[in-house]
């Protein structure tokens, strides 16, 4: 179990309301939250939160369990604080709603299905911290070489849209409860969905070999009702290209970029406690392998290294790239820049850590079609702090399709491992 602690002084100063707060976090670093503005100013106690074994998100207030979530956790027995109360069941999640008169206890934490928002009470109500919780409802858990894929679904405020994610926890997850694993964040390609490499990436052997976690995002928002989101393979659906569109059609659902970094990805370290979220690295296919380069170098820092499959390396100068940055992004090609790898390299000036590049000779997207590009990448970095960094392999006869990837994921493993701090399992 483990706490964070908002520290009995932390608080004293009033937040106006809506101003984010941050509650320092013994594990996870810091939790935002907004301040809202419930009253006079109280004296009560210092908030705690604790993480219970087994139950996604949980509070500990002043010896008083508090806890939200999905129908997963409703098992767990929740004591409030003392006065009237109601615990009911929601929309099949928790609705906490407490009062008490007088100094001490006031008011509510309600969950919507999967968003929830927690309301949590520090020394005086003023400085009241609105925390949103990611809630995720697990669709199925499927055991796979000793592990478990978890299938997951949320609602996402960043794409207005439920999304799908899936997440496969190795072997020591379950064998080594006290110990805290590394994350590889894995972005498919064109069409794909969280499953189509989750069943045909084969990280598996190695996430148990090595320890860590792999977590499996959507590639689009999906039914968000745009006229013509459905009709082509290269746009839209399926398409979502990482990026957050300024074309006012797309604009409202189409947030890929602010929705992995900034929701899903922090949403997960909030319910997997368990996961080290602070040494995470970042992989991808084709359209995803053009992601996890763009999410490096705009991201200096953040993860601990990338690496990719058949990449789409230029954007701006492919035709996968004009369709999606031009419709997303509008013609304005300085905008295009923004998530272009081989033009953000330029400029990136984080670690120097070696990046891993595999595409096949016989990829028809790579020597028919010049949608790849990899070596406009290689030739950019010349002039760039990771001039020489670029590990780029052309494998003789080797296609874009997942034979071609799996054949290649035991070295993208081994890379990331080693910048991970992993050992192999004996
Ligand atoms: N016309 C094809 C093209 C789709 C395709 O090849 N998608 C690739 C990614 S391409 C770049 O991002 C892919 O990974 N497909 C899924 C798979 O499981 O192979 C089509 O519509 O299929």
């Amino acid at each position: 179990m483990h706490c964070w602690n908002a520290g009995r002084n932390a608080h004293r100063k009033p937040h106006p309301p809506g101003a984010r707060v941050d509650i320092a976090d013994g594990r996870n670093g810091v939790l935002r939250g907004r301040a809202c503005n419930h009253g006079p100013q109280t004296k009560g106690p210092d908030l705690l939160g604790t993480e219970i074994p087994g139950h996604r998100s949980s509070l500990l207030w002043h010896g008083y369990q508090l806890s939200v979530g999905n129908s997963d956790s409703l098992q767990q027995t929740a004591k409030t604080p003392p006065g009237p109360r109601r615990i009911a069941r929601h929309n099949g999640c928790e609705l906490l709603d407490f009062n008490r008169s007088g100094p001490g206890w006031h008011g509510r934490a309600n969950t919507s299905p999967n968003v929830g928002y927690l309301i949590c009470f520090t020394s005086n109500f003023v400085n009241s911290i609105f925390i949103p919780i990611m809630s995720f409802v697990t669709q199925a858990e499927i055991r796979s070489f000793g592990g478990k894929l978890v299938k997951l679904q949320h609602d996402s405020k960043e794409t207005q849209t439920k999304m799908d994610v899936n997440l496969y926890l190795p072997e020591q997850y379950y064998e080594q409860p006290d110990s805290k694993l590394p994350v590889l964040v894995y972005l498919s390609g064109l069409t794909c969905t969280p499953n189509n490499c989750s069943e045909k990436g084969f990280w598996q052997p190695y996430a148990n070999k090595y320890g860590f976690a792999v977590v499996y995002p959507d590639t689009s928002p999906r039914g968000a009702s745009i006229e013509g989101e459905d009709e082509s393979y290269d746009f839209g659906s399926g398409a979502g290209f990482y990026l957050d569109a300024t074309e006012e059609k797309w604009s409202k659902n189409y947030r890929m970029y602010s929705y992995i970094l900034k929701e899903l990805l922090p949403g997960l370290a909030s319910s997997y406690t368990r996961l080290d979220f602070d040494n995470m690295s970042i992989t991808g296919h084709s359209m995803g392998g053009y992601g996890a380069l763009m999410f490096y170098f705009r991201n200096p820092g953040k993860f601990k290294s990338v690496s990719a499959f058949a990449p789409i390396s230029n954007p701006s100068n492919c035709a996968w790239g004009h369709k999606c940055f031009g419709g997303y992004l509008g013609a304005d090609k300085s905008k295009w820049a923004e998530y272009d790898p081989s033009e953000l390299i330029k400029k990136y000036d984080g670690p120097d850590t070696p990046i891993l590049i595999h595409t096949g000779t016989a990829d028809p997207f790579y020597f028919r079609d010049h949608q790849l590009l990899p070596e406009n990448l290689v030739k950019a970095s010349e002039d760039s702090k990771l001039k020489g960094k670029i590990d780029l392999h052309l494998e003789e006869g080797y296609d874009h399709s997942y034979y071609f990837i799996s054949s290649f994921t035991k070295d993208h493993a081994a890379h990331h491992a080693k910048y991970l701090g992993l050992s192999p399992k004996l």
